[in-house]
């Protein structure tokens, strides 16, 4: 078990979830690397919500060789990954990698930048897209956005994806770089989400960038500015 239980969130604890966070976060890591990088990191934390999260079964297999009993993870086919563009879609790569016949749910939701924060911190938030598919009680929902900042942004998704629903067995906020006002914005939100990352950071500058982090991942991976 490498997902290690925190007040505030569970952190991915696996050493190549470090070493390849810490290889994107490194400003000389150009778009190439940057957005393999993340893909990368999307499926370590794919299989780390697998060991930490799901259950096995028994199964009876016949080898070449002879009849024996293996095991089979359960409830592969029972997993929605929400992808919040644009940011996650690297990252989500890397998770369906773990979870090949996940249902999917797109939905586009970004920071008003020139408004900037308001005085707790918080963003206004512009959705332009929706797609997203039913939730059912057995099912396990994984939210991806790599940057959890302010919370702002996680906290608008939450609701349209919850929202007329049925609660899901397991419901998963994944991010890679959190700060911990986000994570509290988040928390309070949503209190039935468990709240996954990599790494919890320092704090927000004045633009509501997390330090250290890794910059504007949006930026770095589809190189933009
Ligand atoms: O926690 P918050 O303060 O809301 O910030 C986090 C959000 O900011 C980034 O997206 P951004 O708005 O830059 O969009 P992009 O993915 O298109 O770059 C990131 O991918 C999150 O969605
Ligand atoms: O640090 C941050 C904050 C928001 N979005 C990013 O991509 N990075
Ligand atoms: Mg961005």
């Amino acid at each position: 078990m490498t997902i290690e239980d925190r007040d505030d969130a569970y952190l991915i604890t696996h050493a190549l979830a470090k070493d390849t966070l810490s290889k994107i976060r490194d400003a000389d890591t150009e778009q190439v690397a940057f957005r393999k990088g993340l893909v990368k990191l999307g499926r370590i934390c794919g299989y780390e919500i697998i060991d930490g999260a799901m259950e096995t079964e028994y199964v009876s297999i016949e080898t070449p060789m002879a009849e024996t009993t293996g095991e089979r993870v359960k409830g592969l086919d029972d997993v929605v990954i929400i992808n919040v563009l644009r940011a996650a879609t690297p990252f989500v790569e890397g998770l369906l990698k773990a979870f090949p016949r996940a249902k999917q749910g797109v939905i586009s939701a970004g920071r008003d930048e020139e408004a900037g924060m308001n005085d707790d911190g918080e963003f206004p938030i512009t959705v332009d897209y929706v797609k997203l598919p039913e939730i059912r009680e057995q099912d396990t929902v994984i939210v991806a956005d790599p940057m959890l900042a302010t919370g702002s942004t996680m906290s608008a998704v939450l609701e349209y994806v919850l929202e007329g629903q049925a609660t899901p067995e397991n419901l998963f906020v994944l991010s890679a770089v959190s700060a911990p006002a986000g994570l509290l914005r988040v928390a309070d939100a949503v209190p039935e989400a468990d709240l996954l990352t990599v790494a919890i950071d320092d704090h927000l500058d004045e633009n509501g960038f997390i330090v250290p982090g890794l910059g504007d991942a949006g930026d770095r991976a589809f190189r933009t500015t």
